[in-house]
C-alpha cells in the first residue's frame, strides 16, 4: 500500500541480529558467543530446577486476572530484599517506589520516559561502551545522552582515572547509567574501593545514578555481594534508581520479569512517584505478565526453592568463570602472541576480547563462530567442547 512507501529496513541490531545471522547458518561447526544468554556445558539453554519446581506448585492454577499497572506487589517486594538488602530500612520505611516491568529493558525504558516527563531538561551520560540497547532506550525517551569513559583498551581495563574525570566535569545533578555489576560488553567493573570514590565524588556533585543490574550472580555467583556497588551509594545516602531482571539469573528470559525502583525522600513521595510510573505504564502496556511474576515469587518467598536458586544461579556463574580460564590457557598453549590475562580478569557473562571488527567478521566467514563485531564473547556460549575450536580460531586471526 501506498501508506508506508516511505518506511525503510530497520538496521539489524547488534546483538539480536547476530542470533538470525546464527540461526541461518547450517554450518555443524557453528559456534555462538553472541546473545548474553545462559547455556550449559553441552550448548543448551538452562531451565533451572527452581523453576520447574515452582511451575509444578502453580500448574492447574486458575488465577489469570490482570495484574495492577504496578505488578505484583509481592514479587517486587522480593525483589527490592536482593537489590537494597533483606533488612533494608528504605524497603520499612516504604521509601522506595517500585513497580514491575518488562524485564530489565521494560525497567530502562519506563525508567527513561520517567525522566524525561519529571526531568525535561536533563540528558543522562552512559559509559563508552555499553549495552547497544541503552543508546536506543534513552533516544526513544527523547532523553539526550552524553558518554562518560570507562573502557581502557590499552589495558583491557577500567579507565578510572577518565571516568572520574568525566564525572567530575559533568554539570552538578547530571543522571549517569551505572552497571551494577559485570559490565556489559567489557565484563569490567570498580574495584570495591574505586566503586566508593566514585560515589563520593557523585555525592559532591550532587548526581543521580541509575543502577542497570542486569545480572545480579553472574560476576561473582552470589547475588549479594553483587549488589555491592548499590549497596555503598546507598550507605552514602543516595537516591538511587534500579533497574532489575531475571532474564539471566533466574533464567526467565522470555517471561519478561523485571522490577524498576527509585528510592525516595520519604513515604509520601514514593506514593507519588509509582503513581506516575504506573501512569507511564498504562498507555504502554497495561500491566505486566503474570507468569513469570509468579514463578518469582514461588521461588523467593519459599526458603528451600530460593537456596537452590543461589545454588544454581552459582553454579552458572562458577561454569563461567571456569571457561574464562581454560579460554586463556588454550590461547596461551596454542602460542599466541598476545597476553589474554584479561580473559580471566574480567567478570560476568562477557568477555572483552579485544578483536577488531575486521577479525570477529574472519571469525564467522571462515569458521562459522558468531559474537558482535565489537569483540564480545558470550563466555555462556563457550562449552567444553568447543572452546578449543573457539582458541584456535582467535589465534588464526590474531597471530
Ligand atoms: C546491561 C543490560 N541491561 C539490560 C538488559 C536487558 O535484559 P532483559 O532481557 O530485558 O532483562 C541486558 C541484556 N543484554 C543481553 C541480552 C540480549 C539483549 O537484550 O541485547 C546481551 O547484551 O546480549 C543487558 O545486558
Amino acid at each position: 500500500s501506498s501508506w508506508w512507501k516511505s518506511v525503510e529496513p530497520a538496521p539489524k541490531d547488534p546483538i539480536l541480529g547476530v542470533t538470525e545471522a546464527f540461526l541461518a547458518d547450517p554450518s555443524p561447526e557453528k559456534v555462538n558467543v553472541g546473545v548474553g544468554a545462559y547455556r550449559d556445558d553441552n550448548g543448551k539453554p538452562v531451565v533451572l530446577e527452581c523453576v520447574r519446581e515452582a511451575e509444578k506448585r502453580l500448574a492447574g492454577s486458575t488465577f489469570m486476572e490482570y495484574l495492577p499497572m504496578g505488578g505484583s506487589a509481592k514479587m517486587v517486594d522480593l525483589t527490592l530484599k536482593l537489590a537494597y538488602g533483606d533488612n533494608s530500612e528504605f524497603i520499612k520505611d516504604k521509601r522506595i517506589a517500585a513497580v514491575q516491568t518488562l524485564s530489565g529493558t521494560g525497567a530502562c525504558r519506563l525508567f527513561a520516559d520517567f525522566q524525561k516527563r519529571f526531568s525535561p531538561g536533563s540528558q543522562i551520560y552512559i559509559p563508552v561502551p555499553t549495552w547497544s540497547n541503552h543508546h536506543n532506550i534513552w533516544k526513544d525517551a527523547q532523553v539526550p545522552q552524553k558518554t562518560y569513559h570507562y573502557y581502557h583498551p590499552e589495558t583491557k581495563g577500567l579507565d578510572f582515572s577518565a571516568l572520574m574525570d568525566d564525572v567530575k566535569n559533568a554539570p552538578e545533578g547530571s543522571f549517569f547509567l551505572l552497571h551494577a555489576c559485570a559490565h556489559n560488553p567489557t565484563g569490567v567493573d570498580p574495584t570495591e574501593e574505586q566503586w566508593r570514590e566514585i560515589s563520593q565524588l557523585f555525592k559532591a556533585k550532587k548526581h543521580f545514578a541509575f543502577f542497570d543490574m542486569a545480572y545480579q550472580g553472574f560476576a561473582s555467583g552470589d547475588p549479594a555481594r553483587d549488589a555491592k556497588s548499590i549497596r555503598i551509594f546507598l550507605e552514602d545516602g543516595h537516591h538511587i534508581g534500579i533497574s532489575q531482571s531475571y532474564a539471566k539469573n533466574m533464567g526467565l528470559y522470555g517471561q519478561r520479569v523485571g522490577c524498576l525502583s527509585v528510592l525516595c525522600e520519604d513515604p509520601k513521595q514514593a506514593v507519588a512517584v509509582k503513581s506516575q510510573l504506573q501512569q507511564l505504564a498504562r498507555p504502554m502496556y497495561s500491566n505486566p505478565p503474570l507468569h513469570g511474576a509468579q514463578l518469582v515469587s514461588t521461588i523467593l518467598e519459599d526458603p528451600e526453592l530460593k537456596s537452590l536458586w543461589l545454588k544454581e544461579v552459582k553454579v552458572m556463574a562458577d561454569r563461567i568463570i571456569g571457561m574464562r580460564t581454560t579460554l586463556r590457557e588454550s590461547l596461551e598453549k596454542l602460542g599466541s602472541p598476545l597476553s589474554w590475562e584479561h580473559v580471566t580478569k574480567q567478570i560476568g557473562m562477557f568477555c572483552y576480547s579485544g578483536l577488531t571488527p575486521e577479525q570477529v567478521d574472519r571469525l564467522t566467514s571462515e569458521y562459522h563462530i558468531y559474537m558482535t563485531r565489537n569483540g564480545r564473547i558470550s563466555m555462556a556460549g563457550v562449552t567444553t567442547g568447543n572452546v578449543g575450536y573457539l582458541a584456535n580460531a582467535i589465534h588464526e586471526v590474531t597471530k
